[in-house]
């Protein structure tokens, strides 16, 4: 028998009966890429592939029990966070990564689901601006997450840009834009960095309505790549060749939007390049936040 250490990753997120995003895209992420996956649930949605049905945030000191019982037993060498929902357990999951001293933090601001459905309080938008993105070793806003956090409107490239300078200017080590909402053929994300650099990863945008939980998805296989110690790019063009794959291959499943097919990438790996462009640019704010 062979024995083998794996390296701990954490998602503190919310449960999706559905099973196509939150917790459970997470944990199947982390399987797929393997790392040993733990969880701390903040709510429990009712939810499907046609919407969330229900909330149900869990009571404070079950979400602080969970996080102890982790922090306590566990080394963690990455971690992700997902649907926060409120102020309160907000401040708990950021007195926990300073009590543990956890590292690698992944921070996916979890708004609003695809189909509408409230998943983070709008007053606990500015605790996640002010307290946990210094935090962060990435945070991954999608554009209308992006507009919501900086009050900026994004339409072209310039804006996006701007973004994240006000982005990185919150304390955040790096940031990535992503463009699953755009409408160009090309789905791109654009990662800025506080050294300037900046990296477009691009794929083709697929034709289909199956992207239910694309985002956690993502974030978690970037969670999992750091915790196994690789380098920010090498860790974002996994991401982005796992979730291009797990789309490609999403699964028709229930009547609204379907969940991407986690096993895809082992499966059948991409049939097309995803293209990593590097240019550098100067930070507007020169690192003064
Ligand atoms: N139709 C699509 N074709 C190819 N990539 C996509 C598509 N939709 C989303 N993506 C990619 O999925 C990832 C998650 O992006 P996005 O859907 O914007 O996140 P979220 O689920 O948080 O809204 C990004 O890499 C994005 O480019
Ligand atoms: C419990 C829970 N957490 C997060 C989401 C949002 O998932 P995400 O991948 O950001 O995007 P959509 O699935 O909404 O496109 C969720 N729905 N449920």
């Amino acid at each position: 028998m062979t024995s083998k250490v794996l390296p701990c990753v954490l998602t503190i997120a919310g449960s999706d009966s559905g099973g196509g995003a939150g917790i459970q895209a997470d944990i199947k992420s982390f399987q797929e890429r393997d790392v040993f996956g733990t969880s701390v649930i903040t709510a429990v949605t009712a939810q499907n592939t046609t919407g969330v049905q229900g909330v149900f945030p869990l009571e404070t000191k079950a979400i602080e029990q969970q996080l102890d019982s982790i922090g306590e037993d566990f080394k963690i060498s990455a971690l992700k966070t997902g649907m926060l929902f409120d102020v309160s357990t907000i401040a708990l999951v950021v007195d926990a990564i300073k009590k543990f001293s956890w590292e690698n933090l992944v921070v996916d601001p979890v708004m609003v689901s695809t189909t509408g459905h409230i998943l983070l309080e709008h007053e606990a938008i500015e605790t996640i601006k002010s307290q946990l993105l210094p935090l962060a070793r990435i945070v991954t806003p999608n554009i209308p997450e992006a507009e919501h956090l900086t009050e900026l409107k994004i339409d072209k490239d310039t804006d996006i840009i701007r973004a994240s300078e006000k982005i990185l200017s919150m304390g955040s080590h790096s940031v990535l834009i992503k463009g699953g909402h755009g409408r160009s053929e090309i789905a791109e994300d654009i990662y800025m960095d506080q050294t300037g650099s900046l990296i477009r990863l691009r794929s083709r945008r697929l034709e289909t309505t199956n992207t239910h939980g694309t985002g956690c998805t993502y974030s978690a296989v970037l969670a999992a790549e750091l915790a196994k110690g690789r380098e920010m790019e090498e860790a974002l063009m996994t991401a982005k060749r796992f979730i291009q794959a797990a789309i490609e291959h999403a699964i028709p499943l229930g009547h609204g939007h379907g969940p991407t097919y986690h096993a895809a990438y082992r499966h059948h790996g991409i049939k097309e390049d995803v293209r990593c462009d590097h240019e550098t640019v100067d930070l507007f704010y020169h690192g003064n936040k």
